[in-house]
């Protein structure tokens, strides 16, 4: 389970995260939603320890992520895409987080099959396309085998087919009982994804609920959105 409490975040006048809190529970997909700059990245950089809050905690199974005793093997992240050496070949990405995280070296072949980028294993990571460097990104995440997923805009770059085998990945990624934390500004996509719904705006949140929660009353979820920030589409997407 993912809990954030209070979370304030400044930087210097700025306030780009304002006492935050939710939950993300285990079986299910929680959909972190909100526009650009809306506070996201910077509450899951908090979240995953990269980050110190002005004010609030975040805990990972009751647990700030820095007490973690293994924390690849609780909580697979991805920030930023892959984040990986252009020059390396995808499969030395993965083996030297696997070496330094004291993962089984078989997880890397498993990861690749995962997110279907077994023939790309070898080729460098400067040749992947953005869609690939996601992928790649995944299976880094899934690597320790983690009861928890935390992804920021895994779906970004991604054909419809890409975008539907990830779907389909987390679905039942999060049916075997794990926990999936998914940041998105694309709501009609995470709509059909997630099943708890965290909307953040302007560095607060303004809807917490199951999706049918959030949506009830409304056409879909962007309307449920522009409804709740009393915003026009086209003014802050
Ligand atoms: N290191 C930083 N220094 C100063 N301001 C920052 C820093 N990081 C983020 N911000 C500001 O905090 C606000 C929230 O940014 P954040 O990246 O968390 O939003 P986001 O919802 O993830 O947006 P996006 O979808 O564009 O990634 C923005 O106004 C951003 O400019």
């Amino acid at each position: 389970m993912i809990e954030i409490h209070g979370v304030t975040k400044k930087y210097g006048s700025k306030t780009a995260v304002d006492e935050v809190s939710f939950t993300a529970q285990p079986g299910r997909v929680t959909g972190f939603l909100g526009p650009n700059g809306a506070g996201k990245s910077s509450t899951l950089r908090i979240l995953l320890g990269l980050d110190r809050p002005t004010a609030g905690h975040a805990l990972i199974d009751g647990k700030p992520y820095q007490s973690l005793a293994q924390p690849l093997r609780t909580v697979g992240a991805m920030l930023d895409g892959a984040s990986a050496v252009p020059e390396r070949r995808g499969v030395d990405h993965l083996r030297w987080i696997a070496q330094s995280n004291r993962i089984p070296s078989r997880r890397i072949a498993e990861v690749f099959e995962t997110v279907g980028l077994t023939d790309a294993a070898n080729i460098r990571v400067k040749k992947y396309s953005l869609g690939m460097k996601q992928r790649l990104g995944l299976a880094a995440a899934l690597l320790g085998e983690p009861r928890i997923l935390v992804l920021d805009e895994p779906v970004n770059g991604l054909d419809p087919e890409g975008i539907r085998t990830v779907r389909t990945f987390l679905r039942q990624y999060a049916e075997q009982g794990n926990t999936v934390l998914l940041s998105s500004h694309l709501m009609g996509e995470t709509a059909e994804t997630v099943d708890d719904i965290v909307i953040i705006n302007k560095a607060r949140i303004v809807a917490t609920g199951t999706l049918s929660e959030v949506t009830a009353g409304h056409a879909s979820l962007e309307e449920a959105f522009f409804s709740l920030t009393g915003t026009q589409p086209g003014q802050s997407w």
